[in-house]
């Protein structure tokens, strides 16, 4: 969607970009022109993409360069090696995508206290750690930065069996918008994206696993009858990344193919067929007649 050279001269941290979609946006982002730091838990894995990326981008022209910092974001000091190894290898820091998330299904009440703090830590306390400690730097150095937070569809409408990544989810959303209130002053811009099904080897292992994938078809109950591909929401990040989003912040934009619709009361009527329609229409004509005394 984006011009070569859109990001040029932009340094983006991206957190959990050594998988899935992390790694399809940090991707993009770097050929794009951005110089891009990735971060997750394990090194070898951050190594491993950091040395993909930096061989496909030594193909391209005017694409920028990827660095790999391990980092738990339950944890503040390992924040602040990132940013200073990033400020050290690029200069400064213009972006940040809080991607890192940890997630799995299970009904809530076989969930240990363990298991509902590891994910809400991991996703609503990393978010804020993170935020807070970019957003400091930004404000102390006069940088006009801009954060962009994966979110989920389920953040604003709430869901069953993910119930401590709904809640963080939702709590992180809410920061989004209130710091966009609070921040807009310094030209901080936060935004996030709620995306539907977008096939990852982390998600569907904890969230589509077996007997359910022999279930249940994901793409069933979404409009557009299919899953979402990287590509998709690489441009939608991409953008609210750059400075074409510049009025835009406090946002969150869903990419689901409609799925949060079909939650509609008569959304489901897909399955009626055009004979059933044809008495349908005529027994609610009827019933119009009646109404009128005309029956
Ligand atoms: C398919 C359509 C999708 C559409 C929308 C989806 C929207 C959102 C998607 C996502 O967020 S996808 C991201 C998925 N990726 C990840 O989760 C990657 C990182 N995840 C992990 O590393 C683990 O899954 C983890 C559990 C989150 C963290 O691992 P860690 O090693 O730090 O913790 P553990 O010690 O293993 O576990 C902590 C605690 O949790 C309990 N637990 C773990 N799994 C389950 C389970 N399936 N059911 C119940 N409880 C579980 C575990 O037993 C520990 O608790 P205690 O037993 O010690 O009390
Ligand atoms: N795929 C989908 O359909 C959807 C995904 N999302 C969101 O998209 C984002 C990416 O998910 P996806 O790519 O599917 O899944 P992945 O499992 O590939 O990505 C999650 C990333 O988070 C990192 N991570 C987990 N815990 C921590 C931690 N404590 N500190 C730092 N990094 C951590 C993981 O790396 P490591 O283990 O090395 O730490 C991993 O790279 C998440 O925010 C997810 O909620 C939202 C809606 C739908």
């Amino acid at each position: 969607m984006l011009r070569d050279g859109a990001l040029n001269g932009k340094t983006i941290i991206v957190t959990g970009g050594g998988t899935g979609l992390g790694k399809s946006i940090s991707r993009y982002l770097i050929q794009l022109g951005a110089n891009v730091t990735i971060c997750s838990r394990r090194q070898a894995v951050i190594d491993e993409t950091a040395r993909e990326l930096t061989e496909e981008a030594s193909q391209l022209t005017g694409a920028g360069q990827v660095l790999a910092v391990a980092c738990d974001v339950r944890n503040p000091e390992q924040i602040e090696n990132v940013m200073a190894e990033t400020i050290a290898r690029f200069g400064q820091i213009d972006g940040l995508l809080n991607n890192s998330a940890g997630n799995f299904i299970s009904p809530t009440e076989r969930l240990s206290y363990k298991a509902f703090d590891t994910i809400v830590d991991i996703v609503l306390r990393g978010t804020y750690y993170f935020t807070l400690a970019v957003g400091k730097y930004w404000i102390d150095n006069n940088i006009k930065g801009t954060v962009l937070n994966i979110s989920t569809t389920y953040a604003t409408t709430g869901s069953g069996y993910v119930v401590p990544s709904a809640v963080a989810k939702g709590g992180a959303l809410i920061m989004t918008k209130s710091l966009a209130a609070e921040w807009g002053k310094y030209g901080i811009r936060l935004n996030a994206i709620a995306p539907g099904p977008f096939p990852t080897k982390g998600a569907w292992d904890r969230l589509f696993p077996e007997p359910l994938a022999s279930m249940m078809d994901p793409t069933s109950r979404i409009p557009l009858k299919r899953v979402g591909e990287h590509g998709e929401l690489a441009n939608l990040a991409a953008f609210l990344l750059s400075d074409y989003s510049g009025y835009i912040t406090g946002e969150s934009i869903t990419i689901d193919g409609g799925e949060v619709l079909a939650a509609g009361e008569f959304s489901h009527l897909e399955k009626v067929t055009n004979d059933q329609w044809d008495m349908i229409e005529q027994t609610i004509k009827q019933a119009n007649k009646a109404s009128k005394g005309q029956a």
